[in-house]
């Protein structure tokens, strides 16, 4: 087992109506949604799994200018909350990103200034929900949760890490050698995370990265160095980022797993051929049929009576049907940067 808080130390989810209803107004999900292209599928996908985990908060997706009309009706069908946001790009660089199209997830950190709530939980488009996870708005604040990452996968080739074959996964396999100094600090996936949005959090946010040369894994190295001591790992059943499949399947109890995250190449659900390494395992193949179950699943759409009738009998309304709320954004520096889809 990955070290991090363990899995039962987490209070179960006791009188979820009253502490849904007494922060109701101030939790919620957030996702980040950019480009024209088929990340759509996966905030619909995402928003249909919440529902179905009988989630108490809305979905709030924060998207780039560049998400067409088209796309964002469709979500509010879905009962997502949509939050334009501006892009925000890192100081001039000449970094190669893991991914090129990394550049525009530094414009996640907007949802800091989202402080109309006072808790959120994101959640990356390629993930999805399959067991209530609400229970981790009531953790203690002041801290920033996240699942622990795998530095196995050849998207971590650039580092030291990799090059000597060290995952914090299974630290006692390869140990840090003494004279590369102290092991790194735990390092969280940034595809899911439980924080509290804070105007001075977002403009400290800001400033650092105007100072910050980019690194290869983009806004996750840079929250990974901002947030490094109040940093709490959570259980991996709330981020199964997939390669742990097959890189530390000691790690993995496929039965307790809540949250999925579909970041290994080839393992897009909504773009799936089976064809890329490790895709054609029986475990993907379920794992990305469930997404498509969901995915699927008419009675999963959003039906604005229901949330009327639930908010009639005093339960809170899983979320409200908003038209984009186009928020003041101070001006931050940026260039032009490869559209996103
Ligand atoms: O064309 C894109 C690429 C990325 N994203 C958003 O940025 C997140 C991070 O990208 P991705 O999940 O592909 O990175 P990974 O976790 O696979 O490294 C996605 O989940 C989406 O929320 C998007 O909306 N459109
Ligand atoms: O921009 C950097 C991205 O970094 C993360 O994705 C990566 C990273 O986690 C690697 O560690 C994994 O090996 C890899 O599979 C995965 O795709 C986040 O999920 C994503 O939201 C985003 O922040
Ligand atoms: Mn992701």
């Amino acid at each position: 087992m990955a070290p991090g808080l363990p899995a039962d130390s987490f209070s179960a989810p006791v009188n979820k109506i009253s502490s849904a209803t007494a922060g109701y107004s101030k939790r919620a999900y957030v996702t980040f949604l950019a480009g024209n292209g088929d990340y759509v599928k996966g905030v619909v996908g995402l928003a249909k799994g919440l529902r179905k985990a009988k989630s108490a908060y809305p979905l709030v997706v924060a998207m780039l200018p560049d998400v067409p009309e088209e796309h964002r009706e469709m979500l509010k069908a879905q009962g997502c909350i949509v939050r334009e946001i501006e892009p925000i790009y890192p100081p001039e660089n000449q970094i190669q990103f893991a991914m090129a199209y990394y550049v525009i997830n530094y414009s996640k950190l907007r949802i800091w200034n989202f402080e109309e709530y006072s808790k959120m939980v994101y959640l990356d488009a390629d993930i999805q929900v399959y067991d209530n996870i609400d229970h981790l708005f009531d953790e203690p604040d002041g801290y920033f949760y996240a699942v622990m990452d795998c530095f196995c996968e050849k998207t971590w080739s650039h580092s030291k890490q990799y090059s000597i074959g060290y995952c914090q996964q299974c630290p006692d396999k390869v140990v840090w050698p003494a004279e590369m100094g102290s092991p790194p600090p735990l390092y969280f996936n940034a595809g899911m995370f439980a924080f509290e949005p804070s105007a001075l959090t977002y403009e400290s946010l800001l400033e650092t990265l105007r100072i910050t040369p980019p690194t290869p894994f983009a806004e996750q190295d840079f929250l990974n160095m901002f947030f490094q001591q109040m940093y709490k790992p959570i259980p991996l059943a709330y981020n199964l980022v997939l390669a742990m499949l097959w890189r530390h399947p000691e790690n993995v109890e496929l039965e307790k797993v809540k949250v999925v995250h579909y970041c290994a190449a080839g393992s897009k659900p909504w773009r799936y051929t089976g064809v890329e390494t490790n895709m054609d395992r029986e475990d993907i193949k379920l794992l990305v049929k469930k997404w498509w179950d969901i995915y699927d699943d008419e009675s999963l759409d959003f039906k604005p009576e229901s949330s009327i009738e639930e908010a009639a009998e005093g339960t809170p309304m899983r979320s409200l049907i908003m038209g984009s709320v186009p928020v003041p954004e101070p001006a931050v520096s940026y260039i032009p940067a490869p559209s996103a889809a």
